[in-house]
């Protein structure tokens, strides 16, 4: 696409994206009594207007109903989980039955680790991205520790090479291969959260199962930013958190896939609750557990409905729009900002990006590291109200979502960032 560093070219795109009438449908944080340009997406999304109307719903049956509202009246809780898995699966490439929304995000990649981590002999080798998200790290540690493990022996960190920001395909798929028997398993982000590169998830899952290991992602910045397939990749499993680019609120719920050649195994060990029990014996209250088929079977508890409203209220919009649509505005959006901080910083040495330049590897974050003052910067982008965030030691990262940002706001985002880099 031919770029231009005008606010009439940016209005245009604008006039032409046929996702722009979303823009509406969100309440924006006010910075200095105005709208902010909010591209913190990756974070936490902001809040659809259409959440108040579902949590009201929520909040009517339970002061209407109580106790009650499990089994009466329209959508009861009972069932409300099911109402969400036909347009999880939609943005994770899923069958339905393969999918189940519940939890938190660390609490569902623990209850599939416990599943899918079956360390055996020589084969307890974990591979994962250097550099993943604390609480990934944390989950795994933790587990291979639970399994009697030093995790410094246990866990494989791939790093990328000398002088390079973010890893190459090949050198993943080389360093699953060179593990063969030893790896049980492959856990990556789909994509990382500091660097906002995306992995190849269909090659690293091909070389997993090559060497007979069990391959899961954690799409929490992956699920409603990128097109994903993760039934057609055949992946093992999957966990993701609905508040980043779905937009499901702060501490919202969580989503899992399960490949149905897992989900309808009885006998895959889990750690078991009443909620995942067969819906049709599960209040007879008879001893030995009997699993859901399908992702389903991995349920704890009964549903977070408040939660589970807010997610409604945002999937719904993800089936509006589509993925691919969003995908095919995001492209040019990430593009757009990505010519415009070049063209600002031209002749520069402050900022180096750190995010992958080829737009496949990469979905709408753009990781900035800054050379000196990363801090100073970042507070001048917010005090300008763009709202953004600061990664530690020097990165900050920019998100504009194809859903709620515009063209103008990228246009607008690169005119402040050119005045803070005049100073800087
Ligand atoms: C990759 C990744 N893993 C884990 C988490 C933690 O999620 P939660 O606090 O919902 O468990 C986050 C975000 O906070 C994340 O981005
Ligand atoms: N859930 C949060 C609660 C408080 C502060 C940040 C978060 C994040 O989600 C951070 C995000 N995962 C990140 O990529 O940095």
């Amino acid at each position: 696409m031919n770029y231009q560093n005008t606010l009439a070219f940016a209005q245009e795109q604008d006039k032409q994206d046929p996702l722009y009438h979303f823009r509406e449908r969100f309440h924006y944080p006010q910075v200095n009594g105005r709208d902010a340009i909010y591209f913190c997406g990756n974070s936490l999304g902001i809040q659809p207007k259409s959440a108040q109307m579902y949590i009201d719903n929520e909040m009517y049956k339970w002061a209407n109903l109580a106790v009650e509202g499990h089994f009466k009246g329209k959508e009861p809780w009972f069932n409300y989980h099911e109402l969400l898995a036909p347009a999880a699966a939609r943005v994770v490439g899923a069958k339905e039955s393969e999918v189940v929304i519940m939890n938190q995000l660390t609490v569902n990649l623990h209850l599939m680790l416990v599943s899918f981590y079956r360390p055996e002999g020589r084969r307890f080798k974990i591979i994962t991205e250097g550099g993943a998200f604390p609480s990934d790290q944390y989950a795994l540690e933790s587990q291979t520790k639970f399994h009697g493990f030093n995790p410094d022996e246990a866990i494989v960190e791939l790093f990328p090479r000398e002088g390079e920001q973010t890893l190459r395909t090949e050198d993943i798929l080389a360093s699953i291969k060179a593990h063969g028997e030893e790896l049980a398993l492959v856990m990556m982000g789909g994509i990382n959260y500091y660097t906002g590169q995306v992995f190849d998830m269909e090659a690293i899952t091909k070389a997993g199962h090559e060497v007979g290991a069990v391959v899961g992602f954690d799409l929490a910045h992956a699920a409603g930013n990128v097109p994903l397939k993760m039934h057609d990749w055949n992946v093992d499993f999957a966990v993701w958190c609905t508040y980043k680019y779905l937009n499901s609120g702060p501490g919202g719920t969580s989503g899992v896939f399960v490949h149905e050649r897992h989900g309808n195994n009885p006998d895959l060990p889990r750690f078991a609750g009443w909620w995942g029990h067969d819906a049709q014996a599960r209040f007879k209250m008879k001893k030995g557990f009997i699993p859901m088929q399908g992702a389903e079977g991995w349920q704890l508890s009964n549903g977070q409905i408040i939660p589970f409203a807010m997610h409604r209220a945002s999937l719904e919009m993800f089936d509006e729009a589509g993925m691919e649509n969003l995908r095919s505005k995001s492209e040019k959006l990430t593009g757009y900002l990505e010519y415009l901080i070049d063209d600002v910083h031209a002749g520069k040495d402050v900022m180096e990006m750190i995010t992958p330049r080829d737009p496949q590897a990469r979905g709408c974050q753009i990781s900035i590291l800054v050379k000196k003052d990363a801090r100073v910067l970042f507070n001048k982008l917010m005090e300008a109200g763009i709202i953004v965030d600061y990664r530690e030691p020097n990165v900050i990262r920019v998100a504009p979502t194809p859903l709620y940002n515009s063209f103008e706001e990228v246009y607008r985002f690169s005119e402040i960032l050119h005045e803070c880099l005049q100073a800087h």
